[in-house]
C-alpha cells in the first residue's frame, strides 16, 4: 500500500469492519511467553484474552489519540516550551552543512531539556493474543488516525520507512495506565508520518537516527510524565545553537531514562500539568464508558494471591530488593571462576532459543527471544547446584534443567512471565508449577541488556556472579502477574544461567540428567 490513495481506500474498507478508528488485522507468529530449552517439550504461557478488556483498550486509544490531535492544533496550543530546534528548508551560505531536512537546535539546550515534542499523527495498539485457533483472533493492531488526511490506515504491509512506531512504554505514574495497564497484552505505539506537515514545536522523528556510534547521539525520546502517550525528545547531552540533533538508536539505561524523566518533571511542571489535564480527561470518558462492563464480562480482577515459595532466609548475603513482589538478590553467589568457567563450557554449544508456537506445538525461533541458549547438565556444575539448592530450600530434582544463555548486541527476550496458573505436565514436571525463578549473572553488562520489571519499576543491570530469584506464582499455584519481566535489548554481551525451582521433582524420565548430553569434561565444583 505504497501510495496514498490505495492507503485510503484499505481505510474505508477497514473502517467497515471496525467500530471505531481504524482496524488493521495482523497476523504475527505465536508469541508463547514461556521460552522452551532445546531438548525439552516448550510449555505455554496461558495468557488469557478478553474481549471487554481490549473494547476498553481501543476506546482509550481513541480517546487519547483525539485528545492529542486536538492538542496539536496550532491555533489551539502552542507548545513554545518545546520548541528549540527547527528543520533546515533551504541550503545554507557555505554550501555544505546544514544539510536540508536536518534538524538543528536554535539556541543552546543543556542535557535533560526538552528539544521538541515528538508528534502523534496516529496512536496504536497492539493486542497479542494467544492459543487461538481462530484465525480472527490472532493478534491485530487497532490504530485510531485522523480521518481527513492521507495514510490514515497503516497495514503491517508498508515498509517501516513510510512511518515511524514508536512503542510507549506506560508506567503506574501515567494516568494513561489505568485503562491501557495490561502490559501482558496491549503494546501502546504512536505513529509519525514524514508526509504530514511539520508543525513548531512537534519536530520529533524528523531528525536524523545515530547510526551505529551510540556516542554521535545528542537526544532520545521519552514519554512525558503524566502525559504520555505525549512523548518528547530530550537531550541527552548539552547541545549548542545550531548543532544537528541526532536521535539514539540503542535503548539507554533504566537508570538514565528515570534522570531525564525526573529533568523533565521538574523543570516543565506548569506546562505539564496543562498536558496532563487533557490525557486525564480523556482517560476518564473511558473509565466512564468501561464501567457499564461488568466483571463476570471478563473484566480481570486482581486475584488475591496467598504466601510464596520460602527461601533459606539465612544464606549469606541474601538481600530483598523488592517486597511485595518479593524479589531477593544475592552478590557474589558465583564465584569469578565459576562464571568464567561456565561461559567457557557453554560457547559452543550456543544455539538459537526457542519458543513454542502455541498453534504447531512445534519449538521454533521467535522475535521474542532472540538470544541464544545451551542446557547445562547438574553433574557438570555440582557447586552451583548446591547453592542453588540451598538457598532454594528445595532438592535437585525440583529444578528445571540448566540453562545458560547468551544474548549479543539487539538480542532480547521481551516482557514475559515464567509462571502459570495452575498446574501443568511441562519440562519433565508432571501436574506441578514453577515456584521460583533464579538466574545469576555471568558477566558484568554496562550498557542495555538490564532485566526490567516494568510492574514495578525495578531494573537490575547484570553483575557478574549475582543472582535474583523472584517468584512467578504462589503456593496455591497462582500466578503474580506482577512479576511480568524482560531482558532488555543487550547493547554488550550479556551471559546469564538461570532455572525455575518447581513445586515437586522432575519425574519424566525423557527429561532425567542423564540424557543430557555434556558440555565439556572438567566439571565445576
Ligand atoms: O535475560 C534476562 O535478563 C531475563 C531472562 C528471563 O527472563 C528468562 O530466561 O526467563
Ligand atoms: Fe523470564
Amino acid at each position: 500500500l505504497a501510495t496514498p490513495a490505495a492507503r485510503r481506500k484499505a481505510a474505508q474498507k477497514a473502517k467497515k469492519s471496525s467500530s471505531n478508528g481504524g482496524f488493521a488485522k495482523k497476523p504475527r507468529p505465536a508469541a508463547a511467553a514461556i521460552a522452551a530449552p532445546q531438548t525439552q517439550q516448550p510449555t505455554t504461557n496461558n495468557v488469557q484474552y478478553d474481549d471487554a478488556q481490549d473494547e476498553v483498550a481501543k476506546r482509550a486509544v481513541s480517546s487519547l489519540f483525539s485528545v492529542c490531535a486536538h492538542i496539536q492544533d496550532p491555533k489551539l496550543y502552542q507548545p513554545k516550551w518545546a520548541d528549540a530546534c527547527v528543520q533546515q528548508n533551504s541550503e545554507s551560505g557555505d554550501g555544505i552543512s546544514p544539510k536540508i531536512g536536518a534538524v538543528m537546535a536554535n539556541r543552546d539546550v543543556a542535557r535533560g531539556q526538552v528539544l521538541t515534542l515528538f508528534p502523534i499523527h496516529a496512536l496504536g495498539l497492539r493486542m497479542l493474543r494467544q492459543n487461538s485457533d481462530d484465525e480472527a483472533l490472532k493478534d491485530t493492531e487497532f490504530v485510531a488516525y485522523d480521518q481527513n488526511a492521507d495514510g490514515e490506515l497503516f497495514t503491517t504491509s508498508e515498509k517501516a520507512g513510510l512511518r515511524l512506531k514508536l512503542n510507549i512504554p506506560l508506567d503506574k505514574s501515567q494516568p494513561a495506565h489505568s485503562i491501557l495497564g495490561n502490559k501482558k497484552r496491549h503494546v501502546l505505539f504512536s505513529m509519525f508520518l514524514p508526509e504530514k506537515q511539520p508543525k513548531p514545536g512537534w519536530l520529533g522523528g524528523r531528525m536524523k537516527a545515530a547510526s551505529s556510534q551510540y556516542s554521535e547521539s545528542n537526544c532520545i525520546t521519552v514519554p512525558l510524565p503524566g502525559a504520555a502517550p505525549l512523548c518528547a525528545v530530550v537531550a541527552t547531552t548539552d547541545v549548542k545553537e545550531g548543532e544537528e540533533i541526532i536521535q539514539a538508536m540503542q535503548p539507554l539505561k533504566p537508570s538514565v531514562m528515570d534522570e531525564l524523566k525526573g529533568s523533565v518533571a521538574k523543570e516543565y511542571r506548569r506546562e505539564l500539568a496543562t498536558l496532563q489535564m487533557y490525557i486525564e480527561a480523556a482517560c476518564e470518558t473511558v473509565q466512564q464508558s468501561s464501567s457499564q462492563v461488568d466483571s463476570s464480562s471478563g473484566q480481570q480482577q486482581q486475584q488475591q494471591l496467598g504466601p510464596f515459595h520460602q527461601l533459606n532466609q539465612k544464606y549469606p548475603g541474601l538481600k530483598r530488593i523488592h517486597q511485595d513482589p518479593d524479589i531477593y538478590s544475592i552478590d557474589n553467589f558465583l564465584t569469578n571462576e565459576e562464571c568464567d568457567r561456565l561461559i567457557a563450557k557453554s560457547q559452543p554449544h550456543l544455539v538459537p532459543c526457542l519458543v513454542k508456537n502455541d498453534k504447531t506445538g512445534i519449538a521454533e525461533q521467535d522475535p521474542v527471544r532472540t538470544s541464544t541458549n545451551t542446557n547445562v547438565p547438574q553433574s557438570e556444575v555440582p557447586s552451583i547446584v548446591e547453592k542453588m539448592t540451598n538457598v532454594a530450600n528445595c532438592c535437585a530434582d525440583q529444578l528445571e534443567i540448566l540453562q545458560v544463555l547468551n544474548y549479543k548486541k539487539g538480542q532480547e527476550f521481551i516482557p514475559h512471565t515464567d509462571g502459570f496458573s495452575g498446574k501443568f505436565d511441562a519440562c519433565g514436571f508432571e501436574q506441578a508449577s514453577r515456584q521460583a525463578t533464579i538466574f545469576c549473572y555471568l558477566n558484568d553488562v554496562s550498557e542495555g541488556g538490564s532485566t526490567n520489571f516494568p510492574e514495578i519499576g525495578l531494573a537490575i543491570q547484570p553483575k557478574k556472579g549475582t543472582a535474583v530469584i523472584h517468584f512467578p506464582a504462589d503456593l496455591e499455584l497462582r500466578e503474580d502477574t506482577r512479576t511480568l519481566h524482560q531482558g532488555a535489548p543487550a547493547v554488550d554481551e550479556k551471559w546469564l544461567l538461570t532455572t525455575w525451582v518447581w513445586n515437586r521433582p522432575r519425574s519424566d524420565e525423557m527429561y532425567a540428567e542423564s540424557r543430557l548430553p555434556p558440555l565439556s569434561s572438567g566439571d565445576i565444583i
